[in-house]
């Protein structure tokens, strides 16, 4: 199962950033809201752009992989918010690219990590995350409202990602600031927008929620927004583009110019 070994790794990082915990400096900045950069978007549809180098599902997505410049691209044509990869093992992400992003672009930055501990959570605040994610398929209920009031009292909001209807209770219980509903199958990698068509209709209309993974056409960006959710989270079809700033506007249906 692809989720557990994942797991099993970040728990090896955890207990290696436990030797170095005096390495997080208590930082003052400023937080930007992703729940509310949702809001911001054309007839309040969000779209949160990631910044993904390579995935365990594909392998390397884009070899010339520039993530302040792509990071830039995203902000200038008019995304919500940014979702950083900083996974080294199975993304070949990088903690470093919070701050390098965060230096050039103003918008909210979401930490797109496995989260398992508060010190991960201490890590992100450090390295200048607005957001993060927890995965309930990663997490008891315990360790996913613990994490969630510990992430909130820290001033970083919560996006909590589901898949299945099982886990639609734990995340409402854990009080996020938004809801994910991947469509990807963390354990088969197997991707399907019904997971959203189902899920999102068990969902309070109070909690901002997002559709997350092989989202590619602006027809279910319209159909996603009849259907009521805030925004989506779109990875591995902006980072094919050559100018992945015509791929949001390609997805707004915005012309070409
Ligand atoms: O992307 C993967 O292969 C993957 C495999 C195992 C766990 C998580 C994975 N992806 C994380 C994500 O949630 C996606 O990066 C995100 O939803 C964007 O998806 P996409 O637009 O399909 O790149």
């Amino acid at each position: 199962m692809f989720l557990e070994r994942i797991l099993e790794e970040k728990k090896k990082e955890v207990e290696q950033l436990k030797q170095r915990r005096d390495a997080f400096p208590e930082t003052r900045a400023v937080r930007r809201s992703l729940s509310q950069a949702l809001k911001e978007g054309p007839q309040q549809f969000g779209l949160i752009a990631e910044v993904k180098k390579a995935s365990p599902s594909k392998g390397l997505i884009r070899a010339d992989f520039d993530p302040t410049a792509i990071a830039c691209r995203y902000a200038s044509a008019g995304a919500q918010a940014v979702s950083v990869l900083t996974d080294k093992t199975f993304f070949q992400g990088d903690l470093s690219y919070l701050t390098s992003i965060r230096k050039v672009v103003d918008l909210p930055l979401l930490r797109k990590d496995f989260i398992i501990d508060r010190i991960q959570i201490d890590e992100s605040v450090a390295f200048g995350a607005d957001a993060i994610l927890l995965i309930a398929a990663a997490l008891e209920q315990k360790q996913l409202t613990d994490l969630c009031r510990y992430a909130q009292k820290r001033g970083l909001e919560v996006l909590l990602e589901i898949h299945t209807e099982e886990e639609l209770a734990p995340a409402i219980e854990a009080q996020p600031d938004v809801i994910g509903i991947n469509n990807r199958n963390l354990h088969t990698f197997d991707v399907s927008l019904d997971v959203t068509r189902r899920l999102i209709r068990h969902i309070p209309q109070t909690i901002p929620v997002v559709s997350e993974s092989g989202i590619s056409t602006p027809e279910v960006m319209q159909e996603l927004q009849t259907l009521g959710l805030s925004g989506v989270l779109v990875g591995e079809f902006l980072m094919r583009q050559e100018d992945v700033a015509d791929g949001i506007h390609y997805l707004r249906g915005v012309p070409a110019r």
